[in-house]
């Protein structure tokens, strides 16, 4: 399988050499020559197969320069009781007849990107010792509060790679700010841009288009790469879950074969949505991908009109996570609507860039329609949508994954739809507690209480234990105290990886 740039310039690269870029040459997203597809006899296959099992395989698919040895190391490498605190990885739960939840906050850090970043560092250490790379690779990472966490997290110590991550000020929870404030690792920075977390993703992608930086980057042996979904590394281990969330209510005799399901996603970047369409190509009997966002609704704006336009107030919301308005990656998905079409997604690309906004053509439209619907949810309707889950089933939910749930009931309320639906639980209610406590015990149980006694508290309204992970936070240092504007960002990286010393 070869991989090309969504804007037509790098092509035929090996998943290696794409997974160790990041991102392309001209500023595109890579995308794969083909689809692969799974057929029915490999699902009943794969039913009867564990998480890790079914990753390797889907992996195999699309990563087909890495040896069946190299993938099934990497997978058993990230997934695994050291780093997920359930055996099934990825655990379905059903919440009702009608819709299941996908939990994907099982791992390190408590959010759904564990899922890949666990994984990432060893696929992108493989991709480094089997292609011969000299250079030290340097992530870059833009984070609205979860990714940032999990790339520390899966790459601290890693040999042969430094991670700079960039999150805004005052854009993330502060547990988020915590967990990243206070990393390990002797190849991690952390720093605070003043702005949003678009501030944050213009800059990174700034400095990956610096020829002049890469240059000197190159005489120091270092070259960078991502850890956000850009990367094409990052997206292929969020197909796994989709995959993997069907094929347990398959075999949990939930739905049968050829029963399409819906499948609701908040989702600010665009990535885990992305991932869940990429699925559906692949074979998995999926009706409609609903795609939630917060009061920062461009994407939902986007699906309902055609027209991008991040020329909007930016909304600092409770779904901290998905306060995004330049959603990186719709370029892919724009790639596959326009039929591949590099020239038009460049247009639309310029057209952002230097507009603010672009318009897609009614064909795309259509196909985009087709398979997607967009609607949003306020935080007064996500703090609804977690107390009124919590009392019908007694099951608490993140604020971002109330965004999900909110859209999703307004979904079946507006269409009528009564097919099954997964809905991707993308956080734990730990990282979260005092907006989930507000929504179940109202504003006086919060007020005046520290972070971790809010954990406490959520422990025993849940009935769940704090994860470890956030509860060992109270003891750890801060070490992480940088903060710059967006204009600084190429100098702090200049000076923290030391590329001007001779
Ligand atoms: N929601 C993300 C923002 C970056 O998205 P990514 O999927 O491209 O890494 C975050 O929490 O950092």
């Amino acid at each position: 399988m070869l991989y090309k740039s969504t804007r037509g310039g790098d092509a035929n690269l090996p998943s290696m050499d794409v997974i160790k870029q990041g991102i392309a040459s001209d500023g595109g997203l890579f995308v794969p020559d083909e689809i692969p597809g799974l057929s029915m006899d490999d699902f009943r296959m794969l039913a009867q197969e564990g998480y890790r099992e079914r990753a390797v395989k889907v992996l195999s698919l699309f990563l087909t320069d890495y040896s069946q040895e190299d993938l099934t190391r990497c997978v058993y490498s990230a997934y695994n009781l050291e780093k997920f605190d359930v055996p099934d990885i990825a655990p379905v739960l059903k919440l009702d007849d009608q819709l299941y939840i996908l939990e994907l906050w099982h791992g390190p850090t408590c959010a759904f990107k564990d899922m890949a970043l666990q994984l990432l560092p060893h696929l992108m250490v493989t991709a480094a010792k089997r292609t011969g790379e000299k250079d030290d690779i340097v992530i870059l990472v833009a984070t609205s509060g979860d990714t940032g966490k999990a790339a520390l997290e899966g790459f601290k110590d890693v040999s042969g790679t430094h991670v700079v991550v960039f999150y805004p000020k005052e854009g993330v929870s502060s547990m988020q700010q915590l967990q990243m404030i206070t990393q390990e690792g002797a190849n991690v920075h952390v720093v605070a841009v003043e702005g949003n977390f678009d501030s944050a993703q213009s800059g990174v992608k700034a400095i990956f288009a610096d020829k002049q930086l890469e240059q000197k980057m190159e005489q120091k042996g270092y070259r960078f790469s991502s850890a956000n979904s850009i990367n094409w590394g990052r997206l292929v281990p969020q197909i796994v879950y989709y995959i993997s969330a069907w094929l347990n209510m398959l075999k949990a005799g939930e739905i049968s074969e050829d029963q399409l399901v819906d499948v609701v996603v908040p989702t600010g970047n665009f990535g885990n949505i992305l991932a869940a369409y990429y699925a559906k190509r692949m074979g998995v009997p999926i009706h409609r991908l609903i795609c939630a966002s917060n009061r920062n609704k461009v994407l939902a704006d986007f699906i309902n009109t055609g027209i991008y336009d991040r020329r909007r107030e930016f909304y600092k919301t409770i779904s901290p996570s998905m306060d995004i308005l330049i959603s990186s990656n719709l370029e892919r998905l724009l790639f596959e609507l326009s039929g591949g079409d590099h020239e038009r997604v460049k247009t639309w690309m310029a057209s952002l860039q230097s507009e603010g906004q672009y318009r897609i053509d009614d064909d795309s439209l259509h196909r985009l329609q087709e398979v997607f619907w967009g609607g949003y949810a306020d935080d007064a309707q996500t703090l609804q949508a977690i107390r009124s889950t919590y009392q019908e089933y007694n099951y608490v939910l993140d604020p971002h994954t109330a965004v999900g749930k909110w859209v999703y009931d307004e979904y079946r309320r507006q269409t009528g739809d009564d097919h099954k639906a997964i809905l991707a639980s993308t956080a734990s209610p730990f990282k979260f507690a005092g907006d989930v406590l507000r929504a179940i015990l109202g504003q006086d149980a919060v007020e005046g209480r520290g972070e971790f006694e809010l954990l406490d508290v959520l422990s025993r309204v849940s009935g769940l234990n704090i994860p470890l992970s956030l509860a060992g936070l109270k003891e750890k240092n801060i070490r992480h105290t940088i903060s710059c504007r967006q204009d600084q960002m190429k100098d702090v990286v200049i000076e923290l990886l030391k590329i001007d010393e001779v």
